[in-house]
């Protein structure tokens, strides 16, 4: 008999709860979003928010997708799960597969978009800096926008066009473009919630997650630019 080479490369998820102790714990996101059994809204007060436009932003490739850092800049989330607490916007980033159909992190009754935009905030009513609130309960606060292709979106263009420009990661553009994140949210504001975690290391469960329920529309040729720098964080 052959003797066949077996190597399982033990990477990804299945490895992380060895180095991040937080990643076996009890509110790990993603999660699949089992819609009949979502319980409707309530009385949840409106969620509220509110961004800066015109301030210089800057686009890093932290070696898996790209990510926003709107540099300390006001905005501000409030309402909705987030009790009185007022959160501030740190950065945005994205998450894409390596196919079409298969990025995004959360899925709808087992459905996975294109790809999953988080605008990621810390609670500045409670704590003084987003490492600090990384690491609490009621921390952070991420809006998830599920993606889907469709026609070209023209705020998120802003950001897809610099991506040439930081193949490598660590690379980092500065940009002073005027862009408002909230036109990267849908227009129906809808949205389910629930506590939840990071989804990447070290897999705090600190994220009060709102993912929205309408999907935003970006190009095919945007999510292959995406795909084209960032198939699953090895730049192409
Ligand atoms: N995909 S996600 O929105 O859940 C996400 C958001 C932010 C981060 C993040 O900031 N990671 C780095 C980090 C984590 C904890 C404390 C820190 O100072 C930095 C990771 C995942
Ligand atoms: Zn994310």
């Amino acid at each position: 008999p052959y003797l066949v080479p077996v190597v399982i490369l033990i990477v990804g998820p299945a490895t992380w709860v060895e180095k991040f102790p937080e990643a076996r714990g009890t509110r790990q996101s993603p999660v699949d979003i089992v819609t009949s059994r979502a319980s409707s809204g309530g009385s949840a007060p409106p969620l509220v928010w509110r961004y800066s436009v015109n301030h210089p932003r800057s686009v890093v490739n932290p070696g898996y997708c790209w990510r926003v850092d709107e540099n300390g800049y006001d905005s501000e989330l409030r309402g909705g799960p987030l009790g009185s607490d007022v959160y501030k916007l740190q950065q945005w980033h994205c998450h894409w597969g390596s196919v079409n159909g298969e990025g995004s992190e959360h899925t709808v009754d087992g459905r996975a978009f294109s790809g999953e935009l988080h605008l990621v905030h810390w609670n500045t009513s409670k704590y003084n800096s987003f490492t600090e609130a990384a690491g609490q309960p009621d921390g952070l606060a991420v809006l998830g926008v599920l993606l889907m292709v469709g026609s070209k979106h023209d705020e998120l263009d802003k950001v897809v066009r610099l991506l040439p420009y930081i193949q490598h990661k660590g690379d980092k553009v500065t940009f002073s473009e005027p862009l408002n994140p909230a036109n990267l949210l849908p227009k129906r504001i809808a949205y389910w919630t629930y506590p939840g975690s990071l989804t990447t290391p070290p897999c705090t469960e600190s994220v009060t997650w709102i993912l929205f329920k309408e999907p935003v529309q970006v190009s095919a040729e945007q999510v292959r630019l995406n795909l084209c720098y960032y198939v699953n964080g090895k730049n192409v």
